[in-house]
């Protein structure tokens, strides 16, 4: 379970977050939707334990993430929106140094990598620099990186940027099976489809602050719109303004 409550965080004059609170169950998959510079990754930072708030608490499976963030490290994986990996090493090298940090069992780690590698179709980029490798390659590394320990908790900013249509839906479908055994999913997307197929619930960040939350069946009723995207402009209040963009645009092209 992840709690969130009253979260701020300040870069200088910049208020990025603006006393957000949400929660995500066990078993819930939860999307943090918002246009570019709402405040999703700063608030997945905080909550992955690699950011600190500037006030506010966040609570991951009941412990405090500003008092103990090395125990929160331990049971969350945390994929960043840019993959932050180590360029001159090889995906196993990569996973191993992953495995010793996190003191996973050789033949566990083996195996998991292994499993993971097959599913996300990289085996044959096991031994290549992972900085000769494409964009959607590191993404699948960075992905396997944070499943290794087997995490109660993911946070995922972005995950799926990148992954080819295959990857995707094995993503996906880890993560519906992760959903099913308890664990609690916090990603944030610009996929609104995406939401729409994987979210229990979706909370809508607009200039720091979470504007609406609920099911996609309920944001909608609530902004009397028939499609996630609709209401996402609404509530953002780029609706209009995309109208008179695609007008001029008519217009003028
Ligand atoms: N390290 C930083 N220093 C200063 N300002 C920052 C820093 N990180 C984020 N910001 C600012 O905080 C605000 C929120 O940024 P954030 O990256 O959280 O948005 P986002 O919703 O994830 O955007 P995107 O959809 O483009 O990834 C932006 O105004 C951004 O410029």
């Amino acid at each position: 379970m992840i709690e969130v409550e009253n979260l701020v965080k300040s870069f200088g004059a910049t208020r990025a977050v603006r006393g957000i609170s949400f929660t995500v169950k066990n078993g819930e998959i939860y999307g943090l939707l918002g246009p570019n510079g709402s405040g999703k990754s700063t608030t997945l930072k905080i909550l992955a334990g690699i950011m600190k708030p500037t006030s506010g608490r966040v609570l991951v499976d009941g412990i405090d993430v500003s008092e103990n963030p090395l125990r929160v490290k331990e049971i969350t994986g945390y994929v960043p929106e840019t993959p932050a990996l180590y360029e001159s090493l090889t995906p196993v090298e990569f996973f191993n140094f992953i495995g010793s940090v996190r003191r996973i069992p050789r033949e566990q780690l083996e195996e998991r990598v292994t499993t993971l590698a097959r599913a996300f179709g990289i085996e044959k980029y096991l031994g290549e620099l992972i900085g000769s490798l494409s964009f959607g390659t590191k993404q699948k590394i960075s992905l396997i990186s944070a499943l290794l320990h087997d995490p109660k908790v993911l946070i995922l900013d972005e995950a799926m940027n990148g992954l080819d249509p295959r990857s995707a839906r094995i993503l996906r479908e880890l993560l519906i099976q992760f959903k099913d055994e308890g664990r609690s999913i916090v990603f944030s997307t610009h996929v609104l489809q995406l939401a729409e197929m994987l979210c229990d619930r979706v909370g809508v960040i607009y200039n720091g602050e979470i504007i609406a939350e609920g099911t996609v069946d309920e944001l909608k009723e609530f902004a009397h719109e028939e499609s996630l995207e609709d209401v996402f402009l609404k509530l953002t209040e780029s609706q209009a303004e995309v109208f008179a963009v695609v007008q001029a645009l008519k217009e003028t092209l």
